[in-house]
This record gives structure tokens, sequence and C-alpha cells, in this order.
């Protein structure tokens, strides 16, 4: 690791999505093989005619050429057709001798799954120790494959508890999603992992593979050289090359554990002569989370924290609930409230409803209204409708039903358009499709109340995957971030309170220090 560069930063991205076949796995040179049985045997018994080429299958040449990185009846079709033999598509479920580019393909599939079972799978031990360091530090991982063997083969390595999605071709064919080097994959296994492609990266190592994520717009396409293609892989859209994954390194900009905020001198000393403005996420910062959303009630003495505070200091609660229901749960009218994770925000002086939120508000409707009918029969779902986003809580729901709770959410965010997916503690979330999250609503209000200045210490504390951005927002901007957490676990931000009942000690004391500065 000693001369590993410094790559991925949580700054600039939140996933990483791996190709298998030669990125993760060995199994590049068993396709290979399979593929050359299968060629050379069709191409030796199939009659010689004129036109056609039944020169044997390069698996070099050939191999990249036609079928790296495709899917099955895509090679099949391009390596034949580049030998002058145009066989009929025939049925998906063509048993092998079918001379159809499905039976071709399916023989390839049997083949393949033989010298697997015979040989086992290898893997790349540098990228299976780059998966664990990236999730150690808090990105999203994902195996994005033409492959219908990846759950095989992930077992058969001994990855399949190692990544947060899956997507391969049996579900590429189900969603119907085109191949690479389109790049419908990448881009739905972005968003079911609830992240923009530009906040993620691709690694690959088959030219089809980059193209697919240069032309996704992806955050950062990593091309790995295995057998020197780096060339084809830059010129393909590769951003940078690589010949082993462990000369990738992670940004120690970001750190895994923050550290305890143990005593208020800490961010006294940052104080100094500045103003404070506080900034709060609700459950789990300003209540401890329990079963039911309803039950997230604020204490009296945090009431009385917050009330104290704001009049000392602009206050804002940005939470991913309604801005109707947070605003009745603190019950404080004097401060600002944003609902729906900023999408809608009000204050004594301050209204606003992001547009593009508005544009989304029917399909979230429909949305809310085909979940409730579509998870009705699953015990312990529980639907909550906000302005500007459908949360769907599984936190009563048995592990057995999760599955079918995920299934109906990704294919309801399919059935329609303009809306995304992202989660939080136990719950899964359609939010409209908008660049706009906590951190841009932090940087809205910080404009809207002129806060601007150097003379302004913004202070962030949330909990959540959402809270986040937010943390990262004020990285940019020199505030101080605080992450409510009893354990540490990665996260942008600078500190960490164990507990509501330690926030609620720090605003009394920045509520002190205000009153006698
Ligand atoms: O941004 P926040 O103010 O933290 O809101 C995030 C979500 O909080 C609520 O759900 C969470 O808290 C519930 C009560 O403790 C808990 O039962 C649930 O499992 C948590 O996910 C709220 O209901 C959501 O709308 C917010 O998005």
């Amino acid at each position: 690791m000693a001369d590993a560069q410094p790559v991925f930063s949580r700054e600039r991205l939140d996933a990483v999505l791996f190709d298998l076949d030669g990125v993760l796995t060995r199994t590049a040179e068993i396709h290979a093989e399979a593929w050359k049985r299968l060629f050379d045997d069709y191409l030796s018994e199939r009659p010689a005619t004129a036109g056609e080429d039944h020169s044997r299958f390069d698996d070099d040449r050939d191999y990249r050429r036609y079928v790296d990185g495709r899917p099955r009846l895509k090679g099949v079709k391009h390596f034949l057709l580049a030998r002058g033999i145009d066989l009929p598509e025939g049925e998906p479920d063509d048993p092998p001798e079918h001379e159809t580019l499905h039976g071709l393909g399916n023989r390839k599939n049997a083949l393949f799954r033989e010298l697997i079972e015979q040989r086992g799978v290898a893997v790349y031990a540098c990228a299976v120790d780059l998966v664990r360091r990236l999730r150690r530090s808090g990105f999203r991982t994902a195996v994005v494959t033409a492959s219908k063997n990846c759950e095989l083969i992930l077992q058969q390595a001994g990855l399949d508890g190692l990544f947060d999605k899956h997507l391969d071709g049996v579900e590429a064919e189900a969603l119907e999603l085109a191949g690479k080097p389109d790049a419908d994959t990448f881009v739905e296994a972005a968003h079911q992992l609830g992240c923009e492609p530009k906040r993620a990266a691709v690694i690959e190592d088959a030219t089809a593979g980059v193209m697919a994520a240069s032309r996704g717009h992806f955050g950062l396409v990593i091309g790995i050289d295995r057998d020197g293609q780096r060339e084809s892989l830059l010129n393909k859209g590769a951003d940078r090359v690589f010949d082993d994954l462990c000369q990738i390194g992670i940004e120690s900009a970001h750190r895994e554990t923050p550290p305890l905020l143990e005593e208020m001198a800490l961010i006294s000393d940052r104080l100094a002569d500045k103003q404070p403005a506080l900034f709060l996420d609700y459950d789990g910062t300003l209540t401890p989370i329990v079963e039911r959303p309803a039950d997230a009630q604020l204490s009296h003495s945090m009431r009385r924290a917050l009330r104290d505070a704001a009049e000392q200091m602009p206050l804002a609660v940005i939470s991913g609930r309604d801005l109707d229901d947070v605003s009745a749960l603190v019950g404080i009218d004097s401060l600002i409230y944003a609902g729906s994770h900023g999408f809608d925000i009000r204050g004594p002086d301050l209204r606003m409803e992001l547009p593009e939120g508005i544009d989304a508000l029917d399909a979230l409707q429909q949305a809310a209204d085909r979940l409730e009918a579509r998870l009705a029969d699953v015990a312990g779902v529980r639907i909550e409708r906000k302005r500007f986003a459908v949360a769907i809580h599984v936190r009563q729901v048995a592990d057995e039903d999760l599955p079918q709770v995920r299934e109906a959410v990704d294919q309801t965010r399919r059935s329609l358009d303009g809306l995304r997916q992202t989660g939080g503690k136990r719950l899964f979330e359609l939010r409209p499709d908008v660049d706009w999250d906590k951190g841009q609503a932090l940087r809205w209000l910080l404009s809207e109340l002129g806060l601007e200045g150097p003379d302004v210490l913004p202070l962030y504390l949330g909990d959540d995957d959402t809270d986040e951005d937010a943390f990262r927002a004020l990285r940019r901007l020199g505030g101080i971030s605080i992450l409510v957490s009893e354990t540490a676990r990665p996260s942008a931000a600078d500190y960490r309170l164990r507990a509501p009942d330690d926030v609620e000690a720090l605003l009394t004391s920045l509520t002190e220090s205000e009153r006698h500065a």
C-alpha cells in the first residue's frame, strides 16, 4: 500500500461500482476459454460455405473485440457476423445444440459453469482489499456486470456479502436495460444506491465498460489494464488507468472516526469573535430514534434549550420530515424550519418551495398511492407522505419481507418519471430527482439570512446519511460539523457527540457563551 495514490475522496464521491470479470475475479480467462471452445467447436462442425471465415477463435484479439464485457447474446452475434455467419436469434430457452444465437449462447454458458465448478473462482486480492477499504470509509459499493452467473461467481469466490448491490445480466434483462457499452446498467445501479452518477466512480477492465461509464457521465472512470490495453481504455473514456487496484488509495482528508467532542473548548477556540449560526437535524439529533415516527417527541428540556439558543443566535432545523410535521414537533414559532430534506423552507420572514420539487408532486402522489396498494399486506410497513418525499419505513418489517419492499420501491420509482431513491435509518425514500439536499438547503439559508461573511461560524449537527450532504457543504465553507452517533463510523463530520443529551448540553453551553460574549 506504500505507493497507493489517493484517488477516491468522500468529498467528491459516494459510491464505487465494480465490474466483475477481470476486475474482481479472475474469470476473464475462464470466459475466454469457454468462448474459444464454443466457437472452435461450432466453426469446425459447420460445413464450409463461401463468404464465411472458419478460422479458430483468437482468445486475445477476438475475445477483446467481440465478447469482452458485452451481453452474451451480443457477443455470439458480433463474432459470428464478423465471420460472415448470420444466425437467427431463436428463443432464450433454446437448448445448447440449437443453431441459433440463444442456443450457442446457452452452450457457452454451460461450458463456463462447468469450468467454474471444476476449478473454482480466484479473486484479485487487491480488488477485494480496495472494496473493504472503501466500505470502511463510508463508500457504497456495487457489482455491475453483464454476467448472468454473477451470484454463482460471487458465491464461489466468497464475495457474496461484500457489496451493497449486485446488478447482473438477469436483472438488466428484467428491467430491459441495454448492456455495456450503453450506460443503463451503471446508471441504474448508481440510482439504486441512492446516488447520482456524477458522485460515483466506475472501475472497469473492458473498453465496452469504460465507454458505458463515460457515456453515463460518471464522476470518475478508472480503467484496469491487466493485459496492455492502457491506450484503448484511455481513448474510450477512462480518466485514469492503473495496472492493479493496490495502486488506488483513499484520500485521508476523510476521517473514519470523528473524535468525540468532549470539551466545549474545542469549538470555543474556533468561535473566537465569531457569531455562531446553528443548523440542526431533528430525528436522532434532537430526539432519540424510536420505533414509530409519531413517538419522536421533543423533551421539554430540549425545547427550552432550543428556545434559549435561538435568542442568542440564528437557528434552523433542517429535517427529512414534512415541514408541518417537524415544525409542530418542535413547536417554537420563531425558528426557521426546512422540511423534506430542504425542499420546503419556512421562517418568520422566509418562504421557499423548490420549484423543481413542485414539478414532481404528481409523481410523488402516484408513488405513495401505488406503494400503499402494493404493500398493504406487508406487516409493519409504514408509508409516510411528506410534501416533497415519500418515506417507506421498515423498522417493524420482518427481515424476510424486506426484499419485497425493496423491489416494490424500486419498481415504483422506475414506473414514474422524475423521482430518485435515497435511504435513511430503516427507511427507503423516494424524492424528486433534483440536485438538492440538506447541504444545498444549508447553503441557501446561509445566503438568504446574510450569514456568509467571515464573522459567522455555521455549525451543523446530524445523525443520518442525509446529513452527510450538509457536513460536506460545511467543510467547503469552513464551518463545524458534528455527527450524533453512539458509535464511531465513517463520516465527513469534524466531531462526534454520542446522543441528543450531549446536543442539549452543547446548545446550553453555546447559549451561555454568547450571553456573556
Ligand atoms: O432528517 P431527520 O429530521 O433526521 O429525519 C429523518 C427521518 O426521520 C424520521 O424517521 C427516522 O426516525 C423515526 C423516529 O425515531 C424512526 O422510527 C425511523 O426509523 C427513522 O428513519 C422520519 O419519520 C422521516 O420522515 C425522516 O426522513
